[in-house]
């Protein structure tokens, strides 16, 4: 048996509880592992990526290095965890630039200090080709799981929807963003938002959407509900770019790398929810809500399952 065979979600299933703890602060497979300390949690998460599967044409080595500390943040954020601290793991081949390795540095210190956060050291390894493990860790007092009830409101945080699935398609098409500043800044600098903390106490659950809304919805089905998507976010630059509504909801629920959270409101703490989020400048789009049964369905019609997948 392959690892084709069986694909990476049922392959993290098997792996993701091995060695893992017992009441620990969020489950194995959740975004971010933790321990207990004292009152709160400490939790921390890491994110590989090969330079040229993530380098859409017009990014530099800044700007993937700003991506692998935003990817690793966007797990932690979305647990209520604030970063503290990132470390760097890179494999590089020996004829790179040497300006090249000190770019990829310099953005992800960039984006680490636009957290608040520092780089603490790193390692480095010949390889093959340009690639990135980026650690992160934090404090949670009150780690949030995936969760989702029956009843709950589903709310899309941050304004990266469907701008980044344009980028990704704008690469494959070679069609250049200049006319798109909003679309080109969401993909290159993806910071994920400290503001998530405001509503810390708040919400049922969270997830990082990083494959794909339509994936990120499944697994919220996953948790054992149905997801029934009443609108999603249209930016009207997104509309733009895809020139019309269907393909610019395309690329809102099979873009990826949106590093945005997926939030899960009991319909009883909305009001507060929404005033927070207003008070911390973090934008909130209400995209529909979660009932009994399975599945995801967009104004009835079923969303298909397709995302961004390793194997
Ligand atoms: N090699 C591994 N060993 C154990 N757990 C893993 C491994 N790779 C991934 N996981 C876990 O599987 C889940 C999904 O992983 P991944 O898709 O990389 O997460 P994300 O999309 O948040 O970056 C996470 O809980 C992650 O910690
Ligand atoms: C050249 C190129 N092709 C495709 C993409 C799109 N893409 C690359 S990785 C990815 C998903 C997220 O990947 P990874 O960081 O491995 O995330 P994980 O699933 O571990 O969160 C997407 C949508 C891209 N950014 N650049
Ligand atoms: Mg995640």
């Amino acid at each position: 048996m392959r690892l084709r065979d069986i694909g990476e979600r049922a392959l993290l299933k098997g792996l993701a509880p091995l060695g893992y703890p017992e009441g620990a602060p969020l489950p194995p497979g959740d975004d971010a592992g933790g321990v207990w300390v004292g009152e709160g949690a400490w939790l921390l998460k890491t994110d590989g990526f090969l330079y040229r599967e993530v380098a859409l044409k017009g990014m530099g080595p800044f700007e993937v290095g700003f991506r692998g500390v935003a990817a690793t943040a966007s797990d932690l954020l979305a647990k209520m965890a604030r970063p503290l601290g990132f470390t760097l793991g890179l494999f590089l081949p020996e004829d790179l630039e040497v300006d090249f390795a000190r770019r990829l540095v310099e953005g992800a210190a960039e984006a680490a200090r636009r957290l608040g956060a520092f780089l603490l050291g790193g390692d480095t390894n010949r390889g093959p080709e340009v690639a990135l493990t980026v650690s992160g860790f934090g404090p949670a007092r009150a780690p949030l799981p995936r969760k989702a009830l029956p009843g709950d409101l589903l709310y899309l945080a941050g304004d990266r929807w469907g701008r980044v699935g344009a980028a990704i398609r704008a690469h494959y098409q070679g069609r250049a963003l200049e006319a798109f500043p909003l679309i080109r800044e969401a993909a290159f600098y993806p910071l994920p938002r400290l503001e998530l903390l405001a509503l810390e106490g708040l919400l049922r659950g969270a997830l990082d959407s990083s494959d794909g809304l339509a994936e990120t919805l499944w697994q919220v089905s996953e948790l054992g509900v149905r997801v029934d998507l009443e609108a999603l976010p249209l930016h009207p630059d997104v509309l733009a770019f895809a020139g019309g509504e269907e393909e610019a909801r395309a690329l809102v629920l099979y873009g990826g790398e949106e590093f945005e959270a997926v939030l899960l409101v009991p319909p009883d703490r909305e009001s507060e929810v929404l005033a927070r989020a207003e008070g911390a400048g973090l934008p909130l789009f209400r995209a529909g809500r979660v009932g009994e049964g399975e599945g995801v369905y967009f104004r009835g019609e079923p969303v298909p399952r397709q995302g961004y997948t390793h194997f």
